[in-house]
């Protein structure tokens, strides 16, 4: 019995990676059965038959999955956002942070496109970058044009499965090509003018990155909080985890309620204030949530 992962599904075949080996691999008869499918990104066993040909026989527990694109075990998602076109804004990366950390994947922080900005910006960039630093997120900063200009991501990827994350127009792709020049997969430029929808691609494979797997194929195009319950909401915000826990009552939602210990840190400036008004954003976002049945 062989061990490997899935990295690539196409046609009705896993392909598993094992070491340097890929081996094109059918799900056992009795997955269907039994209501399983392999995701990319699956840690399975798997066995080649006497005529080469390949059957997964079990999948090991998932650590986590996402739906789109549909990837188990990841580790973490790089979320990218441009300092200008489009303009960099707190209430998108805050939103994207809250998703990632509510599927328990350790999201990081990729500022692209640079190259456009004077150094004013820059410093204005700088302090954001700081207020994010400040809450554990690794924050790298950069531009695609220039050689070399993303080299600080390569570190943070040995050893991980990570997933992309960002709006459109902010420079995925171009990262992507920028960090592996032979990988050529297709910027925004013509998309765009024909019209055709973001993030149509089917199918998703991991592409092996200086010692990890990036999935090809971007995640969290959908921005809403569907899966999350307002009472957990608190714990997507690394701040409040922390300072949560000093809170007069148990279970504190950090809003109307007295002797609020997050509150008291927003107001001695050691919380950033529009990192706590988009937490009650969200969470009133939560809360109106119509019921989905
Ligand atoms: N000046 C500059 N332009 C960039 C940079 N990164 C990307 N671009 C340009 O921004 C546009 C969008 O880049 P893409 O890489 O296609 O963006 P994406 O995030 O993959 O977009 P979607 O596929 O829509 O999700 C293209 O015209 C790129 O050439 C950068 O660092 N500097
Ligand atoms: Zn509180």
């Amino acid at each position: 019995m062989l061990k490997g992962k899935i990295v690539k599904a196409l046609s009705g075949f896993y392909y598993v990676q094992d070491g340097n080996s890929v081996y094109p691999c059918k799900g056992r008869g009795n997955f269907r059965k039994r209501k399983i499918t392999p995701l990319v990104g699956d840690n399975v066993s798997f066995e080649m038959d006497e005529n080469e040909e390949g059957y997964i026989l079990d999948i090991d527990e998932r650590q986590n999955e996402l739906v789109r694109p549909p990837i188990a075990n990841i580790d973490q998602a790089m979320i990218v956002a441009s300092v200008v076109e489009p303009e960099f804004r707190t209430i998108l990366m805050d939103r994207f942070l809250v998703l990632i950390e509510s599927k328990n994947i350790t999201p990081m922080i990729v500022l692209t496109k640079t190259d456009l900005v004077d150094d004013e910006e820059l410093e204005k960039l700088e302090s954001y970058k700081e207020n994010y630093e400040k809450l554990g997120y690794t924050v790298i900063v950069g531009s695609s044009k220039e050689e070399d200009g993303l080299l600080g991501i390569t570190p943070y990827l040995e050893g991980k499965t990570t997933v992309i994350a960002g709006q459109s127009g902010v420079g995925k792709s171009s990262m992507l090509n920028a960090l592996k020049p032979h990988l050529d997969l297709e910027t925004n430029d013509i998309s765009k003018s024909l019209g055709r929808g973001k993030h149509t691609t089917r199918h998703v494979e991991l592409i092996e990155m200086y010692g990890g797997l990036i999935a090809d194929t971007p995640g969290f195009s959908s921005l809403e909080f569907q899966d999350l319950e307002y009472d957990e909401l608190p714990d997507c915000f690394p701040e409040m985890r922390e300072h949560g826990e000093y809170c007069k009552f148990r279970g504190c939602l950090h809003n109307k309620e007295p002797k609020c210990a997050v509150k008291a840190a927003v107001e001695e400036g050691e919380i950033p204030s529009y990192r706590y008004e988009h937490y009650l954003q969200f969470l009133e976002e939560i809360q109106n949530r119509k019921p989905r049945y």
